[in-house]
Protein backbone atom coordinates (compact mmCIF):
# COMPACT_ATOMS: atom_id res chain seq x y z
CA UNK A 1 0.00 0.00 0.00
CA UNK A 2 1.59 3.61 -0.86
CA UNK A 3 1.81 6.52 1.81
CA UNK A 4 -0.29 8.92 0.43
CA UNK A 5 -0.32 12.23 1.17
CA UNK A 6 -3.27 14.69 0.17
CA UNK A 7 -3.61 18.15 0.45
CA UNK A 8 -7.31 19.46 0.47
CA UNK A 9 -8.97 22.77 -0.16
CA UNK A 10 -10.11 23.53 3.49
CA UNK A 11 -13.74 25.19 4.26
CA UNK A 12 -13.25 28.28 6.11
CA UNK A 13 -14.40 27.20 8.99
CA UNK A 14 -11.21 24.23 9.33
CA UNK A 15 -8.76 27.28 9.04
CA UNK A 16 -6.37 27.20 11.26
CA UNK A 17 -6.70 30.18 14.09
CA UNK A 18 -3.74 31.95 13.77
CA UNK A 19 -2.31 33.44 17.32
CA UNK A 20 0.29 35.64 18.54
CA UNK A 21 2.90 34.22 17.23
CA UNK A 22 5.64 36.50 15.10
CA UNK A 23 5.00 37.32 11.67
CA UNK A 24 7.42 34.42 9.76
CA UNK A 25 8.21 32.85 12.68
CA UNK A 26 8.03 28.59 12.38
CA UNK A 27 4.88 28.78 14.10
CA UNK A 28 3.65 31.59 12.32
CA UNK A 29 4.21 29.56 9.38
CA UNK A 30 3.20 26.31 10.75
CA UNK A 31 -0.62 28.23 11.40
CA UNK A 32 -0.67 29.65 7.97
CA UNK A 33 0.01 26.59 6.04
CA UNK A 34 -2.90 24.42 4.62
CA UNK A 35 -3.31 21.16 6.93
CA UNK A 36 -1.71 18.04 5.15
CA UNK A 37 -3.95 14.98 5.07
CA UNK A 38 -2.89 11.49 5.81
CA UNK A 39 -5.69 8.77 4.00
CA UNK A 40 -4.76 6.53 7.58
CA UNK A 41 -4.50 2.45 5.81
CA UNK A 42 -7.53 0.23 6.76
CA UNK A 43 -6.79 -2.61 7.55
CA UNK A 44 -10.14 -4.83 8.07
CA UNK A 45 -8.77 -8.27 9.44
CA UNK A 46 -5.66 -10.00 9.67
CA UNK A 47 -2.93 -8.36 10.03
CA UNK A 48 0.42 -10.41 10.56
CA UNK A 49 3.18 -8.09 11.03
CA UNK A 50 6.62 -7.92 12.68
CA UNK A 51 7.44 -4.68 13.31
CA UNK A 52 10.78 -2.91 14.92
CA UNK A 53 9.82 -0.38 16.72
CA UNK A 54 12.75 2.54 17.06
CA UNK A 55 14.68 3.30 20.60
CA UNK A 56 12.92 4.38 23.80
CA UNK A 57 12.58 8.28 23.70
CA UNK A 58 12.74 8.74 27.62
CA UNK A 59 15.72 6.45 27.93
CA UNK A 60 17.57 8.17 25.55
CA UNK A 61 17.18 11.45 26.75
CA UNK A 62 18.27 10.35 30.24
CA UNK A 63 21.61 8.72 29.04
CA UNK A 64 22.26 11.70 26.96
CA UNK A 65 22.39 14.10 30.08
CA UNK A 66 23.95 11.34 32.21
CA UNK A 67 26.61 10.65 29.65
CA UNK A 68 27.32 14.58 29.86
CA UNK A 69 27.75 14.85 33.62
CA UNK A 70 29.43 11.40 34.12
CA UNK A 71 33.21 12.30 34.36
CA UNK A 72 34.71 9.68 31.70
CA UNK A 73 33.37 9.11 28.44
CA UNK A 74 30.11 6.65 27.19
CA UNK A 75 28.86 4.85 24.33
CA UNK A 76 24.97 4.61 23.71
CA UNK A 77 23.95 2.37 21.41
CA UNK A 78 20.51 2.51 19.66
CA UNK A 79 20.36 6.25 20.39
CA UNK A 80 16.59 6.97 19.32
CA UNK A 81 17.31 9.59 16.41
CA UNK A 82 14.05 11.80 16.52
CA UNK A 83 13.16 15.26 17.06
CA UNK A 84 13.33 15.36 20.70
CA UNK A 85 16.89 13.14 20.87
CA UNK A 86 18.37 15.80 18.54
CA UNK A 87 16.94 18.74 20.14
CA UNK A 88 18.59 17.11 23.23
CA UNK A 89 21.84 16.86 21.38
CA UNK A 90 21.59 20.27 20.16
CA UNK A 91 21.32 21.22 23.79
CA UNK A 92 24.32 19.02 25.14
CA UNK A 93 26.62 20.38 22.15
CA UNK A 94 25.89 23.89 22.52
CA UNK A 95 27.42 22.75 26.48
CA UNK A 96 30.39 22.04 24.66
CA UNK A 97 29.91 18.33 25.13
CA UNK A 98 31.79 16.14 22.64
CA UNK A 99 29.03 13.97 20.02
CA UNK A 100 29.84 11.74 17.81
CA UNK A 101 27.52 9.44 16.16
CA UNK A 102 28.26 6.40 14.16
CA UNK A 103 25.35 4.60 11.60
CA UNK A 104 25.84 0.73 12.56
CA UNK A 105 25.46 -2.07 9.83
CA UNK A 106 21.47 -2.65 11.14
CA UNK A 107 20.82 0.89 10.84
CA UNK A 108 20.84 2.41 14.41
CA UNK A 109 22.89 4.99 15.60
CA UNK A 110 25.82 4.72 18.66
CA UNK A 111 26.68 7.99 20.23
CA UNK A 112 30.08 8.50 21.54
CA UNK A 113 29.93 11.17 24.18
CA UNK A 114 32.71 12.84 25.45
CA UNK A 115 31.91 15.06 28.95
CA UNK A 116 34.00 17.80 29.81
CA UNK A 117 33.64 21.54 31.34
CA UNK A 118 30.56 22.73 30.62
CA UNK A 119 30.09 26.15 28.65
CA UNK A 120 29.00 28.62 31.11
CA UNK A 121 27.44 30.89 27.95
CA UNK A 122 25.31 33.19 27.38
CA UNK A 123 23.49 30.04 25.08
CA UNK A 124 20.40 29.51 23.67
CA UNK A 125 18.89 26.62 23.94
CA UNK A 126 15.93 25.24 21.62
CA UNK A 127 13.27 23.51 23.63
CA UNK A 128 11.20 22.38 21.05
CA UNK A 129 7.91 20.56 22.41
CA UNK A 130 10.35 18.05 24.32
CA UNK A 131 9.21 17.89 27.96
CA UNK A 132 12.69 16.33 28.55
CA UNK A 133 14.28 19.23 26.66
CA UNK A 134 12.65 22.16 28.45
CA UNK A 135 12.83 19.42 32.05
CA UNK A 136 15.76 18.14 31.95
CA UNK A 137 18.34 20.86 30.48
CA UNK A 138 17.70 23.55 32.45
CA UNK A 139 19.15 21.70 35.52
CA UNK A 140 22.46 21.07 33.43
CA UNK A 141 22.79 24.70 32.94
CA UNK A 142 22.33 25.12 36.62
CA UNK A 143 24.98 22.49 37.69
CA UNK A 144 27.03 24.35 34.44
CA UNK A 145 26.58 27.99 36.54
CA UNK A 146 25.68 29.03 32.99
CA UNK A 147 23.62 31.88 31.79
CA UNK A 148 20.95 30.56 29.25
CA UNK A 149 18.12 31.83 27.78
CA UNK A 150 15.35 28.78 26.98
CA UNK A 151 12.54 28.70 24.23
CA UNK A 152 10.47 25.95 22.01
CA UNK A 153 7.37 25.75 19.68
CA UNK A 154 4.60 28.06 20.69
CA UNK A 155 3.11 24.67 22.30
CA UNK A 156 5.74 24.50 24.40
CA UNK A 157 4.79 28.16 25.68
CA UNK A 158 1.87 26.70 27.59
CA UNK A 159 3.52 23.74 29.00
CA UNK A 160 3.70 23.52 32.69
CA UNK A 161 7.45 24.34 33.84
CA UNK A 162 6.94 26.12 37.39
CA UNK A 163 8.05 23.81 39.98
CA UNK A 164 11.43 22.76 38.67
CA UNK A 165 12.23 26.34 37.68
CA UNK A 166 11.78 27.15 41.41
CA UNK A 167 13.20 24.59 42.41
CA UNK A 168 16.89 25.70 40.63
CA UNK A 169 15.39 29.21 41.83
CA UNK A 170 16.04 28.01 45.69
CA UNK A 171 19.06 26.50 44.61
CA UNK A 172 20.31 30.04 43.84
CA UNK A 173 19.45 29.89 39.71
CA UNK A 174 18.31 33.81 39.04
CA UNK A 175 15.25 33.23 36.17
CA UNK A 176 13.80 36.16 34.03
CA UNK A 177 10.56 35.28 32.03
CA UNK A 178 10.03 36.84 28.92
CA UNK A 179 6.44 35.91 28.52
CA UNK A 180 4.26 34.07 31.48
CA UNK A 181 5.80 33.68 34.57
CA UNK A 182 6.65 29.70 35.33
CA UNK A 183 7.03 29.12 31.27
CA UNK A 184 9.13 29.42 28.31
CA UNK A 185 10.88 31.73 27.08
CA UNK A 186 12.65 32.56 30.13
CA UNK A 187 16.51 33.27 30.61
CA UNK A 188 18.55 31.80 33.60
CA UNK A 189 21.51 32.73 34.95
CA UNK A 190 23.28 29.89 37.71
CA UNK A 191 26.60 32.05 37.90
CA UNK A 192 25.33 32.09 41.92
CA UNK A 193 24.19 28.75 42.18
CA UNK A 194 24.29 27.93 46.00
CA UNK A 195 24.93 24.77 48.19
CA UNK A 196 21.81 24.65 50.04
CA UNK A 197 20.23 21.19 47.90
CA UNK A 198 17.30 20.70 49.60
CA UNK A 199 14.16 21.47 47.55
CA UNK A 200 10.57 20.36 47.64
CA UNK A 201 8.68 19.87 44.29
CA UNK A 202 5.03 20.00 43.17
CA UNK A 203 5.33 16.91 41.10
CA UNK A 204 1.23 16.93 40.19
CA UNK A 205 1.78 18.50 36.88
CA UNK A 206 4.87 16.42 35.62
CA UNK A 207 6.84 13.43 37.01
CA UNK A 208 9.84 15.04 34.67
CA UNK A 209 10.10 17.74 37.11
CA UNK A 210 11.50 15.46 39.77
CA UNK A 211 13.26 12.94 37.12
CA UNK A 212 15.11 16.16 36.30
CA UNK A 213 16.50 17.52 39.59
CA UNK A 214 17.21 13.71 40.26
CA UNK A 215 19.49 13.24 36.90
CA UNK A 216 21.72 15.62 37.96
CA UNK A 217 21.75 15.23 41.51
CA UNK A 218 25.40 13.60 41.99
CA UNK A 219 26.52 16.50 40.19
CA UNK A 220 25.14 19.06 42.54
CA UNK A 221 28.27 19.93 44.77
CA UNK A 222 26.49 18.64 47.88
CA UNK A 223 24.13 16.16 46.41
CA UNK A 224 20.58 16.20 46.04
CA UNK A 225 17.61 15.88 48.88
CA UNK A 226 14.40 16.16 47.09
CA UNK A 227 10.69 15.76 48.23
CA UNK A 228 7.46 15.81 46.97
CA UNK A 229 4.60 17.78 48.44
CA UNK A 230 1.56 16.46 49.01
CA UNK A 231 -0.95 15.78 46.77
CA UNK A 232 -0.87 13.56 43.25
CA UNK A 233 2.50 12.47 41.68
CA UNK A 234 2.05 12.62 37.95
CA UNK A 235 3.07 9.48 35.88
CA UNK A 236 4.83 7.76 38.78
CA UNK A 237 6.42 5.12 36.51
CA UNK A 238 8.77 7.88 34.58
CA UNK A 239 10.27 8.57 38.31
CA UNK A 240 10.82 4.90 39.23
CA UNK A 241 12.70 4.79 35.80
CA UNK A 242 14.60 7.86 36.69
CA UNK A 243 15.62 6.37 39.98
CA UNK A 244 16.16 2.93 38.23
CA UNK A 245 18.61 4.35 35.57
CA UNK A 246 20.96 6.32 37.84
CA UNK A 247 21.30 2.93 39.99
CA UNK A 248 21.79 1.04 36.80
CA UNK A 249 24.57 3.10 36.47
CA UNK A 250 25.94 2.80 39.89
CA UNK A 251 24.29 6.01 41.22
CA UNK A 252 22.97 5.10 44.47
CA UNK A 253 19.52 6.79 45.24
CA UNK A 254 17.92 6.36 48.50
CA UNK A 255 14.27 6.52 48.21
CA UNK A 256 11.68 7.15 51.25
CA UNK A 257 9.27 4.76 52.09
CA UNK A 258 6.65 6.90 50.98
CA UNK A 259 8.59 6.74 47.61
CA UNK A 260 7.82 10.41 47.79
CA UNK A 261 11.62 11.35 48.64
CA UNK A 262 14.60 10.94 47.07
CA UNK A 263 18.16 11.27 48.15
CA UNK A 264 21.43 11.22 46.19
CA UNK A 265 25.23 11.75 47.32
CA UNK A 266 27.40 13.77 45.16
CA UNK A 267 30.45 13.05 42.82
CA UNK A 268 29.42 9.13 41.56
CA UNK A 269 29.12 9.28 37.86
CA UNK A 270 31.67 7.53 35.78
CA UNK A 271 31.34 7.04 31.53
CA UNK A 272 29.33 3.82 30.51
CA UNK A 273 28.54 1.76 27.73
CA UNK A 274 24.32 1.08 27.30
CA UNK A 275 22.08 0.18 24.82
CA UNK A 276 19.22 1.85 24.93
CA UNK A 277 15.81 -0.27 24.29
CA UNK A 278 12.77 -0.42 22.20
CA UNK A 279 10.31 2.42 22.61
CA UNK A 280 7.63 0.41 24.57
CA UNK A 281 5.44 3.19 24.20
CA UNK A 282 5.46 3.52 20.96
CA UNK A 283 5.25 0.27 20.16
CA UNK A 284 1.96 0.48 21.45
CA UNK A 285 -0.43 1.42 18.63
CA UNK A 286 1.17 -1.58 16.52
CA UNK A 287 0.17 -4.05 19.52
CA UNK A 288 -2.76 -2.51 19.72
CA UNK A 289 -3.50 -2.93 16.00
CA UNK A 290 -3.61 -6.77 16.45
CA UNK A 291 -6.64 -6.64 18.57
CA UNK A 292 -8.19 -3.61 16.08
CA UNK A 293 -7.88 -6.18 13.05
CA UNK A 294 -7.99 -9.41 15.00
CA UNK A 295 -4.39 -10.30 13.78
CA UNK A 296 -0.94 -10.88 15.09
CA UNK A 297 2.31 -8.44 15.47
CA UNK A 298 5.52 -9.42 16.78
CA UNK A 299 7.73 -6.73 18.64
CA UNK A 300 11.27 -8.20 18.82
CA UNK A 301 13.70 -7.26 21.32
CA UNK A 302 10.70 -6.98 23.78
CA UNK A 303 13.44 -6.54 27.27
CA UNK A 304 12.58 -9.19 29.64
CA UNK A 305 11.91 -6.58 32.43
CA UNK A 306 11.96 -2.91 31.97
CA UNK A 307 11.53 0.54 33.58
CA UNK A 308 9.25 2.02 30.83
CA UNK A 309 5.68 2.74 31.23
CA UNK A 310 4.88 0.92 27.81
CA UNK A 311 5.88 -2.67 29.12
CA UNK A 312 2.36 -2.15 30.59
CA UNK A 313 0.80 -2.49 27.15
CA UNK A 314 1.34 -6.87 28.34
CA UNK A 315 -1.24 -6.54 31.11
CA UNK A 316 -3.62 -3.98 29.37
CA UNK A 317 -3.84 -5.46 26.10
CA UNK A 318 -4.29 -9.18 27.85
CA UNK A 319 -7.24 -7.57 30.20
CA UNK A 320 -8.71 -5.97 27.03
CA UNK A 321 -9.00 -9.97 25.12
CA UNK A 322 -5.30 -9.90 23.40
CA UNK A 323 -3.65 -13.69 23.80
CA UNK A 324 0.10 -12.44 24.28
CA UNK A 325 3.33 -14.11 24.57
CA UNK A 326 7.03 -13.55 24.95
CA UNK A 327 9.76 -16.10 23.18
CA UNK A 328 13.15 -17.01 24.65
CA UNK A 329 14.66 -14.89 21.27
CA UNK A 330 12.66 -12.04 23.18
CA UNK A 331 9.83 -11.60 20.55
CA UNK A 332 6.39 -10.02 22.03
CA UNK A 333 3.80 -11.69 20.07
CA UNK A 334 -0.04 -10.07 20.51
CA UNK A 335 -2.92 -11.77 19.28
CA UNK A 336 -6.52 -10.64 18.41
CA UNK A 337 -9.08 -12.75 19.49
CA UNK A 338 -12.16 -11.57 18.09
CA UNK A 339 -12.82 -9.27 21.49
CA UNK A 340 -11.93 -6.02 22.65
CA UNK A 341 -12.98 -5.50 25.95
CA UNK A 342 -13.17 -1.78 27.59
CA UNK A 343 -11.19 -1.80 30.79
CA UNK A 344 -10.88 0.84 33.58
CA UNK A 345 -6.95 2.09 34.01
CA UNK A 346 -4.81 4.60 36.15
CA UNK A 347 -2.29 6.41 35.56
CA UNK A 348 -1.77 5.28 31.76
CA UNK A 349 0.67 8.15 31.51
CA UNK A 350 2.15 8.09 27.99
CA UNK A 351 0.31 5.25 26.98
CA UNK A 352 -3.17 7.35 27.29
CA UNK A 353 -4.03 8.86 23.56
CA UNK A 354 -3.24 5.10 22.17
CA UNK A 355 -5.49 3.48 25.16
CA UNK A 356 -8.05 5.68 24.42
CA UNK A 357 -8.18 4.92 20.99
CA UNK A 358 -8.70 1.59 21.37
CA UNK A 359 -11.14 1.98 24.01
CA UNK A 360 -13.22 3.23 21.49
CA UNK A 361 -13.18 0.23 19.47
CA UNK A 362 -13.92 -2.04 22.51
CA UNK A 363 -17.37 -3.84 23.23
CA UNK A 364 -17.94 -1.78 26.78
CA UNK A 365 -17.25 1.36 28.13
CA UNK A 366 -14.12 2.42 29.56
CA UNK A 367 -12.42 4.80 32.40
CA UNK A 368 -8.74 6.38 32.46
CA UNK A 369 -8.01 7.57 35.47
CA UNK A 370 -5.18 9.92 36.91
CA UNK A 371 -4.30 11.10 33.89
CA UNK A 372 -5.22 15.04 34.30
CA UNK A 373 -1.66 16.11 33.65
CA UNK A 374 -2.18 15.35 30.76
CA UNK A 375 -3.25 18.41 29.66
CA UNK A 376 -0.02 19.95 29.97
CA UNK A 377 1.54 17.38 27.18
CA UNK A 378 2.08 18.56 23.53
CA UNK A 379 -1.57 19.69 23.76
CA UNK A 380 -4.64 19.44 26.24
CA UNK A 381 -4.68 15.53 25.50
CA UNK A 382 -7.79 15.38 27.29
CA UNK A 383 -9.62 17.75 25.54
CA UNK A 384 -8.52 16.56 21.92
CA UNK A 385 -9.25 12.74 22.79
CA UNK A 386 -12.72 14.17 24.25
CA UNK A 387 -13.23 16.10 20.54
CA UNK A 388 -11.54 13.80 18.32
CA UNK A 389 -13.33 10.65 19.76
CA UNK A 390 -16.27 11.99 19.42
CA UNK A 391 -15.57 12.13 15.80
CA UNK A 392 -15.86 8.66 15.00
CA UNK A 393 -18.81 8.17 17.53
CA UNK A 394 -17.51 7.56 20.68
CA UNK A 395 -19.30 9.22 23.80
CA UNK A 396 -16.74 10.61 25.63
CA UNK A 397 -16.47 13.00 28.84
CA UNK A 398 -13.50 14.18 30.27
CA UNK A 399 -13.20 15.30 34.18
CA UNK A 400 -10.29 16.81 35.79
CA UNK A 401 -8.10 13.80 36.25
CA UNK A 402 -10.13 11.23 34.06
CA UNK A 403 -11.88 10.34 30.51
CA UNK A 404 -14.51 7.66 30.41
CA UNK A 405 -15.33 6.12 26.78
CA UNK A 406 -18.36 4.69 25.89
CA UNK A 407 -17.98 2.92 22.52
CA UNK A 408 -20.71 3.95 19.51
CA UNK A 409 -21.45 3.24 15.79
CA UNK A 410 -18.04 3.61 14.38
CA UNK A 411 -18.16 6.42 11.33
CA UNK A 412 -14.97 8.34 9.20
CA UNK A 413 -13.16 10.94 9.93
CA UNK A 414 -10.93 13.78 9.49
CA UNK A 415 -8.88 13.55 12.72
CA UNK A 416 -6.78 16.23 14.11
CA UNK A 417 -3.73 15.77 15.70
CA UNK A 418 -2.90 18.95 17.31
CA UNK A 419 1.19 18.81 16.35
CA UNK A 420 1.05 15.83 18.94
CA UNK A 421 2.68 12.68 17.98
CA UNK A 422 0.83 10.58 20.10
CA UNK A 423 -2.80 11.70 19.03
CA UNK A 424 -1.42 11.27 15.25
CA UNK A 425 -0.49 7.57 16.39
CA UNK A 426 -4.36 7.17 17.86
CA UNK A 427 -5.89 8.56 14.81
CA UNK A 428 -3.79 6.07 12.85
CA UNK A 429 -5.07 3.17 14.90
CA UNK A 430 -8.84 4.48 14.75
CA UNK A 431 -7.97 4.59 10.75
CA UNK A 432 -6.80 0.89 10.95
CA UNK A 433 -10.00 0.04 11.80
CA UNK A 434 -12.77 2.87 10.52
CA UNK A 435 -12.21 2.95 6.66
CA UNK A 436 -12.11 6.23 5.49
CA UNK A 437 -9.98 7.96 8.24
CA UNK A 438 -7.42 10.76 7.51
CA UNK A 439 -4.80 12.15 10.11
CA UNK A 440 -4.15 15.25 10.11
CA UNK A 441 0.18 16.23 9.99
CA UNK A 442 1.21 12.78 10.07
CA UNK A 443 4.40 13.94 10.28
CA UNK A 444 4.10 15.56 14.09
CA UNK A 445 5.40 11.74 14.81
CA UNK A 446 8.99 12.69 14.05
CA UNK A 447 8.84 13.92 17.59
CA UNK A 448 9.67 10.14 18.85
CA UNK A 449 9.19 8.01 15.51
CA UNK A 450 10.39 9.46 12.13
CA UNK A 451 9.54 6.20 10.38
CA UNK A 452 5.90 5.68 11.51
CA UNK A 453 4.21 6.77 8.56
CA UNK A 454 6.07 3.40 6.70
CA UNK A 455 6.31 1.65 9.53
CA UNK A 456 2.74 1.92 9.92
CA UNK A 457 1.98 1.22 6.19
CA UNK A 458 4.25 -1.48 5.47
CA UNK A 459 1.95 -3.74 8.73
CA UNK A 460 -1.12 -2.52 7.26
CA UNK A 461 -0.22 -4.15 4.06
CA UNK A 462 -0.01 -7.80 5.52
CA UNK A 463 -3.28 -7.61 6.51
CA UNK A 464 -5.95 -10.04 4.67
CA UNK A 465 -8.53 -8.04 3.97
CA UNK A 466 -6.66 -4.34 3.14
CA UNK A 467 -8.76 -1.35 2.44
O1 LIG B 1 10.41 11.50 31.87
C1 LIG B 1 9.97 11.14 30.78
O2 LIG B 1 10.70 10.67 29.89
C2 LIG B 1 8.53 11.28 30.53
C3 LIG B 1 7.67 11.47 31.57
C4 LIG B 1 6.22 11.59 31.40
O3 LIG B 1 5.90 12.97 31.52
P1 LIG B 1 4.73 13.49 32.52
O4 LIG B 1 5.11 13.15 33.89
O5 LIG B 1 4.69 14.94 32.26
O6 LIG B 1 3.49 12.75 32.09
C5 LIG B 1 5.77 11.09 30.04
O7 LIG B 1 4.42 11.40 29.83
C6 LIG B 1 6.65 11.68 28.96
O8 LIG B 1 6.22 11.24 27.70
C7 LIG B 1 8.07 11.21 29.14
C1 LIG C 1 4.26 13.71 27.06
C2 LIG C 1 5.15 13.30 26.14
O1 LIG C 1 6.34 13.86 25.85
P1 LIG C 1 7.28 14.89 26.59
O2 LIG C 1 8.56 14.17 26.82
O3 LIG C 1 7.42 16.01 25.62
O4 LIG C 1 6.62 15.32 27.87
C3 LIG C 1 4.90 12.10 25.32
O5 LIG C 1 5.83 11.69 24.59
O6 LIG C 1 3.79 11.55 25.36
Amino acid sequence: MLLRTVKTCLEPKDLPISTASAPGSPTDKLHNAEKTWWAAPHAATGLDAIVSVPASKSLTNRYLILAALASSPSTIHNTLISRDTELMLDALAAFGIGIERTTQPDGSTTVAITPGKLATGPLSIDCGLAGTVMRFVPPLAAVAGASVAFDGDEAARVRPMAPVLDALETLGARIEYAGTTGMLPFTMDASALQERHEVLIDASGSSQFISALLLVGQALPGGLKLRAAAGHIASPDHIAMTVQTLRELGVEVAVGEDARSWSIAPGQLSGFTITVEPDLSNAGPFLAAALATNGTVRVPFWPASTTQVGGKWVQILSRMGAEISHDEDGVLTVRGTGVIRGIDYADASELAPTLAALCTLADSPSKLTGIGHLRGHETDRLAALETELAKVGATVTSTDDALEIIPGTLQAADLDSYEDHRMATAGALLGLAIEGVRVENIATTAKTMPDFPQLWTDMAATAKGQG
